[in-house]
């Protein structure tokens, strides 16, 4: 591997362009070599002042362009599979937005060609493991600072869905974070998840019910709960409680400034995930470049994405039959544990 990581980014939509970004302002040992969206014209806006920097309408031809030797994938999830096999072939460190792939069967197929390659080389976005919070409370349980974990309490909310965000995206596209962030602070699989469906929301569009109340299960049975709300209107938020044998911790809450002035009170809340996990994003970015540079990976695995992928097809069909529905999984490979 070179000195430098000469980065791909495909996809040059809301979390592409955010991803370009960083790596050409605040990322150290990598730059943006090309930039690649179906619309050029986000391409070339995403380029804009970037030196060096190429903007391509295909994935394949960024790939084969001799100046460029890693990859981060930013299209939608359902076109992600296509390109992790180009990039494996062709042996380039990969950053993979979450999710891995949409369903288990094809991210399982992912994990076992990049098994066959006998090296870790793709690194999934979940980025709140990079959240100081989320690391602070991750070190809680595994030191057991507090006595055991018995229970976590997950809100997830979100001002408003994009065009096209379907019901199964709740889970899919919003839950997949506490699927990974459960695994992550319990250091356990997920061996089921139920969703209730309560009074929703007359806000919500698509034949959205919203909200859902998820209930999960890990290997020790500590129960976890998530209240995803996707249409809430007042802006971001994701927050966690979790209940220990000693204590409780909770993590997430609005944070910055507590202003006083002109007779009221009050601070403010993230409009988004930008803002809210903005420096997480930065941590988990220089992580990947960090770990490419010496051919290895910084964060979550290819397993990470195919264990959730398994999560989120449990809870879409525990949507459709409101029961409590097993995840189930392949047997691990050697190259991640
Ligand atoms: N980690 C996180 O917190 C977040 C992750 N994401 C993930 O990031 C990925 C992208 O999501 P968004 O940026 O929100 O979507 P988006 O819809 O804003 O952007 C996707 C871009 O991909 C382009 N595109 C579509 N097909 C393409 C192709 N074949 N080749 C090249 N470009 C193509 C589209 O024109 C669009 O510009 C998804 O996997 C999503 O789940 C999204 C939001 C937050
Ligand atoms: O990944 C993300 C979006 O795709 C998803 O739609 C949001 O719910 C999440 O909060 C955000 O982090």
């Amino acid at each position: 591997m070179s000195d430098i990581l000469r980065v791909a980014v495909i996809g040059a939509g809301r979390m592409g362009a955010d991803h370009v970004k960083r790596l050409s302002t605040r990322i150290h040992g990598a730059e943006v070599a090309a930039v690649v969206d179906v619309d050029l014209a986000r391409a070339l806006a995403a380029i804009e002042g970037i030196d060096g920097a190429v903007a391509l309408a295909s994935a394949e031809e960024a790939l084969n362009n001799g100046d460029v030797n890693a990859v981060l994938i930013a299209t939608p999830g359902f076109l992600h599979e296509d390109i992790l096999y180009k990039a494996l072939e062709k042996d380039f460190p990969i950053l993979c937005e979450k999710p891995l792939t949409p369903d288990a069967e094809s991210a399982w197929k992912v994990v076992q060609a990049e098994t066959a390659t006998g090296r870790k080389s793709i690194q999934v976005g979940f980025m709140r493991r990079f959240d100081a919070e989320y690391a602070a409370l991750g070190s809680m349980i595994r030191d057991r600072e507090l006595g055991e974990l018995l229970m976590l309490h997950h809100q997830h909310r979100n001002p408003n869905t994009p065009e096209g965000f379907t019901n199964e995206m709740l889970i899919n596209d919003s839950v997949v974070h506490e699927f990974d962030a459960i695994r992550f602070f319990t250091g356990e699989e997920i061996t089921s998840v139920q969703v209730r469906l309560g009074k929703a929301t007359r806000n919500a569009p698509n034949g959205q019910h919203d909200p859902q109340h998820v209930l999960i299960e890990t290997e020790s049975g500590v129960l976890a709960d998530v209240e995803i709300y996707v249409n809430a209107k007042f802006g971001y938020e994701v927050a966690t409680q979790a209940s220990f044998e000693d204590g409780i911790v909770s993590i997430g809450g609005d944070g910055g400034p507590y202003v006083r002035s002109a007779g009221r009170w009050g601070g403010k809340v993230a409009p988004g995930f930008e803002e809210r996990f903005g420096a997480a994003y930065d941590v988990e970015i220089q992580s990947w470049v960090d770990a490419a540079l010496r051919g290895d990976i910084g964060g979550p695995t290819a397993w990470d994405g195919y264990a959730t992928a398994a999560c989120c097809e449990a809870g879409v069909e525990a949507q459709k039959s409101g029961e409590k529905v097993a995840v189930q999984l392949n047997i691990k490979p050697e190259l991640y544990k």
